[in-house]
């Protein structure tokens, strides 16, 4: 199974809200990663067919998915972002209606529904009323749902938003272990929720493709730029104004550790080489004043 994005860009009268994005997926987990407006959700859109792009095209094992439609939309789950949640309907009433919005036979639906109930630890809130659920119990019905079909493509925007460590990292486990056999996409702002989780990571800023590779191959190509220091506490001000922090620890002795993200060693402390993490490759890709030329 693939998708494949042909040179995908979507406008908006003056806004390129996607522009000439070529990727290839395959099974597994992809984390979709960049800040507000990079135009995650319009390559999402484009995906479950919510909007048409303006050029270019997604292709599901080589077809077209504008042209396969319907055969192409039935293989897809989609988990929005929490905002349109049926507030009257129980749980069990808001699966049945999207069991038959996804023209589900009555059979299929009733012993899915109780699968999946079962699988998110919903079941026995299977009478409560949506309005009533907490954060996390929302994003496992919305996950629920976007089941129903038995998708092969699973797209999730932003499924852990929200939510306190404990529902976050289970809500990342159960991802990870239904990944087998389809393509997941997990859009988020979030580095932690798809580090150890996603086959590849895929950074957007501003409409481009600026990486795409596995989270350990995009931590080795960025070894040689992470750098540590530990200062007086009065020479961070200057450190920051330079170069992208991406972690500060106070020392018993008052001084600080700092980490940076360079291009190069600089050469007004004493720098030695440190770790880079995910999260500090992320903070280096979308420093707005230092990169602004970074593009693939
Ligand atoms: N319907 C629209 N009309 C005009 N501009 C839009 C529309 N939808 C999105 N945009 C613009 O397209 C760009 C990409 O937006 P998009 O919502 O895809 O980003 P995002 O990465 O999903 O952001 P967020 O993390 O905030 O959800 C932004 O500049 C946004 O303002």
């Amino acid at each position: 199974m693939m998708i494949s994005f042909v040179d995908l860009t979507k406008k908006y009268k003056d806004t390129i809200a996607l522009s000439n994005f070529r990727a290839e997926l395959t099974e597994g987990v992809y984390g979709l990663l960049g800040p507000n407006g990079a135009g995650k959700s319009t390559l999402m859109n484009i995906i479950s067919g919510n909007i048409k792009a303006t050029s270019g095209s997604c292709l599901w094992n080589g077809k077209d998915i504008t042209v396969l439609g319907k055969e192409f939309f039935n293989l897809l789950g989609y988990m929005p972002q929490q905002q349109n949640l049926y507030h009257n309907f129980t749980a069990k009433q808001f699966l049945w209606y999207m069991a038959a919005m996804k023209g589900l036979k009555r059979k299929q639906a009733a012993e899915k529904i109780d699968f999946l109930l079962e699988l998110l630890h919903l079941k026995e809130y299977s009478h409560k009323k949506l309005g009533e659920f907490s954060g996390g119990m929302k994003q496992r019905i919305l996950i629920a749902q976007s089941l129903l079909n038995d998708p092969q493509i699973l797209i999730l925007d932003e499924p852990t938003v929200g939510l306190d460590p404990m529902e976050r990292a289970s809500i990342r486990n159960f991802i990870s272990e239904i990944s087998q056999n389809k393509i997941i996409i997990f859009a988020t702002h979030v580095v932690s929720d798809i580090e150890n989780i996603a086959k590849e990571i895929i950074f957007l800023k501003k409409g481009k493709l600026i990486l795409k590779d596995s989270p350990i191959n995009i931590i080795k190509s960025m070894y040689s730029k992470a750098w540590r220091t530990c200062v007086p506490a009065k020479e961070l001000e200057r450190i920051r104004k330079n170069y992208v922090v991406t972690n500060v620890v106070a020392k018993m002795d008052g001084t600080l550790c700092v980490d940076i993200m360079s291009d190069y060693c600089p050469q007004d402390y004493e720098w030695t080489a440190a770790e880079p993490t995910l999260e500090s490759v992320y903070l280096y890709l979308f420093d707005e004043v230092r990169n602004e030329d970074i593009s693939r």
